[in-house]
């Protein structure tokens, strides 16, 4: 059992086995359920990108990997470990960045990753070792000595990466990793994060951010309201969801309507954006039907937003 785990939690020879499992999990919070029902499985290497609106249960789902939250129905496995029962020694064999920074601003970035690199129980003779090859990874190494207070936000989120990273996690848990940060800030985390994925770590990203998950994941579950509505590679979804070409049309309310009415007497998805109506597998429009709706139409190449509004019906930003 031990070579076992061993073998699933360093991705090696697990010839696709699961990092993570969850099999018909569900989590209420009275009356309310955030999950409902979720089957989940993460392959050991790859990185998976929770995609979701606010409140389709992302990090929930998150929380009851790590013990967090107890599940009200339903089975949960990481790295080979039974969670809630055996969540200790899977803490221990992953990595959690959490969406809320939660440094110790009074430590220097290399005290932060000291405490952790004890926490996580590096073998003493390791340690500093540990915490020099965080630092460069998040490459903080010349920052080492400043205080938490005193580094940018996007040093401080690197930080928060390294810290979980320091006791070199087979599984690492990402949740909105970079909520709120500016482009150039979120470019960098997102070299840091492919940089894992390339290393062989099994990421699990909860983003909602669309780009994100195109650029790094290998494979997407769409979340919406508890439950896995879409999971695939991010072209596979697009194909499937979206076709290859959207068109997109912009006018009046009126026009809008008649462009929708038109669209969805042929059998085709509409979505609205603002000022305008997209007609999505736009490859498939009869010649016919593409003159009735007029000579207006931009064309584009079908995208992971459009598969998004269209499954989950919510805007993304
Ligand atoms: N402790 C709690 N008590 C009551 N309701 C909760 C609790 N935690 C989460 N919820 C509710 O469960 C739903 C799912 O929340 P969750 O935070 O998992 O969503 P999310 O997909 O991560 O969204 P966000 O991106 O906003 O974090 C939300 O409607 C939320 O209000």
């Amino acid at each position: 059992m031990t070579v076992q785990r061993h073998a699933i939690a360093t991705g090696e020879g697990t010839g696709g086995r699961s990092a993570i499992r969850l099999r018909g999990v569900v989590k209420r919070f009275g009356d309310f359920t955030a999950v409902d029902g979720l089957d989940l499985e993460v392959a050991a290497g790859s990185c998976l990108g929770l995609l979701g609106p606010n409140g389709a249960g992302k990090s929930t789902t998150m929380k009851l990997l790590t013990a967090q939250a107890r599940p009200d129905e339903g089975s949960i496995e990481v790295l080979g470990f039974s969670v809630p029962r055996e969540s200790k020694r899977a803490r221990a064999a992953m990595g959690v960045v959490p969406q809320q920074d939660n440094l110790d601003e009074e430590l220097t970035a290399r005290e932060n990753l000291e405490v952790f690199a004890h926490l996580y129980r590096v073998p003493r003779a390791r340690r500093r070792q540990a915490v020099d090859d965080a630092l460069e990874l998040a490459h903080l190494t010349a920052r080492q000595r400043t205080k938490v207070d005193d580094l940018s936000g996007g040093m401080r989120r690197r930080l928060l990466i390294a810290r979980g990273l320091v006791h070199r996690p087979a599984l690492v848990l990402l949740d909105e990793p970079t909520v709120g940060l500016d482009p150039q800030v979120r470019a960098e985390l997102w070299g840091l994060i492919d940089g894992l994925r390339t290393a062989g770590t099994t990421v699990l990203m909860s983003t909602h951010y669309i780009e994100e998950a195109e650029r790094l994941a290998d494979d997407c579950a769409l979340m919406s309201h508890g439950r896995v509505v879409a999971r695939g590679g991010p072209s596979k979804l697009i194909e499937e969801h979206a076709g290859q070409l959207v068109v997109e049309h912009y006018g009046p309310p009126v026009r809008l309507e008649e462009v929708e009415r038109l669209a969805h007497a042929a059998g085709l998805t509409t979505r609205r954006t603002g000022p305008s109506v997209s007609v999505l597998k736009a490859e498939t429009i009869p010649p016919s039907l593409d003159e009735e709706l007029g000579p207006d139409g931009v064309r584009r190449a079908a995208n992971l937003e459009d598969v998004f509004v269209v499954l989950t019906g919510e805007r993304v930003e």
